[in-house]
């Protein structure tokens, strides 16, 4: 029996002002890369603290490898790296590496110098003196080199020019791979998501809205179009499940869950990711889709 990466069950934290995150349940099986997207103020930040352990849930219980996220041995395996990437900056780089192998059993003195190298950053440089990029390096290096079970990322990215970025996803996915690690990470790039995530959960205004596997998410719709005039027939077909209905240039495009085949002349394709995110994020009623995979609590996989 494997227990899922990450379980949240009931998880809600409120502020004074309200709440940022509610009733958010979904798991998270071992060794996905999962995308956590929402637009600003969605909760991701609050939903990845409380994984980190770094907040306290005001309701509901978030569990990593089966073990409450405040344990000594959730945090062991689990790195979080934030936008802010809390380092010394008057600490070298050679300093920042000692403290991550002298709190963490786990370590791999190699991996860290390798990415911190790859960047060509001085080891004795201070970290005060280095740019946001190369900071952002020595964090991954300092995240990485913990060998963790589960990395949480919250939108680590932000600063790094274009090509650094494509080379730290590719890092990313190559450690991850390489050492069956589950990945979080919050992100307002699709694009970049769409390629390296196989797990999505979208979070808007507090609540889950999507969490599954990219694929299962995506073949659960379809777009399906007609001209304005027959747009009524949309609103027929088997399966009504209708997430958003938009109308450009004389023609209905809906994006619909179907439960059966559709007629062909609604031409129904695949929705792309991106698609997908955007009709969800438009349509604030949208019903809300946690495919079984994601459903929390509903079953453990089973390892022979
Ligand atoms: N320490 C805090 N005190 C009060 N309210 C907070 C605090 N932290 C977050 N919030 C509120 O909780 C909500 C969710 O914030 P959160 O930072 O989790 O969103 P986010 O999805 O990470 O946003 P962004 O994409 O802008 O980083 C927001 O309305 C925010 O104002």
């Amino acid at each position: 029996m494997t227990d899922p990466a990450l379980e949240a069950v009931g998880l809600g934290r409120r502020y004074r002002r309200g709440w940022a995150l509610r009733d958010c349940s979904f798991r998270l099986p071992a060794g996905r890369i999962c995308a956590l997207v929402g637009p600003n103020g969605a909760g991701k930040t609050t939903l990845l603290s409380l994984a980190a352990g770094l907040l306290e849930p005001s309701t509901g219980t978030v569990r990593l490898g089966g073990h409450p996220a405040r344990s000594a041995e959730a945090r062991q395996h689990t790195a979080f790296l934030s936008q802010e990437k809390a380092l010394y900056p008057r600490f070298r780089v050679s300093d920042t590496l000692r403290i991550g192998r002298e709190l963490n059993p786990t370590w791999h003195q190699e991996t860290a110098e390798r990415i911190v190298a790859a960047g060509n950053i001085p080891m004795d440089a201070r970290i005060g003196t280095l740019s946001g990029g190369q900071r952002t390096r020595v964090a991954f290096a300092l995240a990485l080199g913990k060998r963790p079970r589960l990395l949480l990322l919250d939108e680590p990215m932000a600063d790094l020019d274009p090509l650094v970025r494509r080379q730290m996803m590719d890092l990313l996915m190559s450690e991850a791979t390489q050492h069956g690690s589950t990945v979080v990470m919050s992100s307002h790039l699709v694009s970049e998501l769409e390629g390296a995530c196989d797990f999505l959960v979208l979070i808007d205004n507090g609540t889950v809205k999507l969490a599954g596997d990219v694929a299962e998410l995506i073949g659960a719709h379809r777009t399906v179009s007609a001209l304005d005039a027959q747009a009524a027939r949309l609103a027929k077909l088997p399966g009504q499940v209708t997430v958003e209905t938009r109308s450009t240039g004389g023609r209905t495009t809906a994006l619909i869950r179907p439960r059966g085949p559709l007629p062909a002349d609604h031409t129904p394709a695949l929705p792309s990711l991106e698609e997908l995110l955007l009709a969800h994020l438009r349509t604030a009623d949208a019903p809300p889709l946690i495919t079984s995979t994601a459903r929390a609590g509903t079953h453990r996989e089973v390892t022979v």
